[in-house]
């Protein structure tokens, strides 16, 4: 168990409030460890009533990426450990972490896109990944990564684009609240008559938000959606979804790296690292940023992923862990996130050098 981390101070404080003891001084820049007890409390408080129809709902997921033929992989620790999120509708949650802790993989597994055991992620009470209706029906919402689609021939993930207006893609989606639609493409500052093979990156980033904003959806998974944006854009867009949560009771679960203003938009922070939800806290209960001074958000979680890294760092060399830089040239059988499909076949059989090889043409890097 680590000994030092962002949450221990939160559970402690908790903890001394609850015994009636004095809460500690606020320092944002010493963070003790995080602890399983620390992130059992944090969720113990925001869970005691099991009649609440919770948002967002994680019960205690444990879940990994599969081997590179779809099979779970023998004596791999999950990627996601122990996970427990509860937020009520309304809530505008802030998803934090460093590279690779596991947010975008989290953002997906609660947008359905990852299969899980039944009953560990619900959404409003259903089930995320079995319920379609709910991403079809646009009650839940996943907007992330650039926008790209499949093309037959041209491969995976290429960059939606084509000769055709920005209107045609708006108008595309069915039963949409013309007043809605208007307000959305004003707050994004959209001419409906771009053409798609010709926006920029975040002119493209803003169609692509309409898209996904226009139905008026319950629960909405934002991944980084802000990148290409200008500062106007980002603001306006910021106060949009704020009024979301105010006005339409939407849950919003936000993973960025930008923090610019985000101290006047959440109402929780969520920090993950590791894999592990290490809290998840109403803002105004974080020492540091229940000010909600600008420039706090940056502050404090650059403390906290200092520490993590830290953590991190000791936890290897008292493991004595080094890691090998040695990798090794593999193919995978045509596996690939959320579909199960050959692309083109390589192999010796087909005259490629890389004897031994077979499968698709979707080469990965192992080490
Ligand atoms: N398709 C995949 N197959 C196997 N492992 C993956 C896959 N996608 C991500 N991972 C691994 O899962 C871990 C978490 O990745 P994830 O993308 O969820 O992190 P993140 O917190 O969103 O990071 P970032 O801030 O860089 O976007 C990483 O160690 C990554 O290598």
């Amino acid at each position: 168990m680590e000994t030092a981390g962002p949450f221990a101070a939160l559970a402690k404080r908790k903890a001394e409030e609850a015994s009636g003891g004095a809460a500690p001084a606020a320092d944002t820049q010493a963070v003790p460890a995080p602890t399983d007890a620390a992130t059992t409390a944090a969720v113990r408080e925001t869970s005691s009533d099991t009649t609440q129809v919770w948002g967002v709902n994680v019960n205690n997921l444990d879940w990994s990426y599969p081997n590179i033929d779809g099979t779970p992989i023998d004596g791999q620790e999950p990627l996601i450990k122990g996970m427990d999120l509860k937020l009520a509708p309304g809530s505008c949650c802030l998803l934090l972490g460093a590279n690779g802790a596991g947010k975008t993989t989290l953002l997906k597994i609660l947008g359905g896109k990852h299969m899980v055991p039944k009953d560990k992620v619900l959404i409003h009470g259903r089930e995320a990944f079995y319920d379609t209706g709910l991403t079809t029906s646009g009650q839940l919402s996943y907007i992330g990564g650039n926008w790209q689609r499949d093309v037959a021939f041209a491969g995976y993930g290429v960059t939606l684009a084509g000769d055709f207006p920005a209107r045609q893609m708006l108008d595309s989606i069915p039963n949409v609240d013309p007043e809605r639609k208007a307000r959305i493409i004003d707050v994004l500052d959209i001419d409906p008559e771009w053409r798609m093979h010709q926006v920029s990156d975040g002119q493209r980033r803003r169609v692509q938000l309409a898209y996904g904003l226009m139905i008026p959806y319950s629960v909405l998974l934002l991944d980084e959606i802000t990148v290409d944006l200008d500062v106007l854009g980002r603001a306006d867009l910021m106060s949009f979804l704020r009024r979301e949560c105010e006005e339409r009771n939407v849950t919003i679960v936000y993973a960025t790296h930008i923090f610019d203003g985000l101290e006047q938009f959440a109402t929780h922070v969520a920090f993950v690292a590791g894999g592990r939800l290490r809290f998840c806290e109403p803002l105004d209960a974080i020492d540091g940023l229940k000010s909600r001074e600008p420039g706090s958000l940056l502050d404090t979680v650059q403390v906290w992923l200092r520490q993590e890294a830290e953590a991190k760092r000791k936890e290897r060399e008292s493991a004595g862990f080094v890691k090998k830089k040695v990798f090794e040239y593999v193919r995978n059988s045509g596996w690939g996130e959320g579909r199960m499909a050959s692309t083109v076949s390589f192999g010796p059989e087909l005259g490629q050098k890389h004897v031994g090889m077979k499968g698709s043409s979707n080469a990965v890097m192992r080490n």
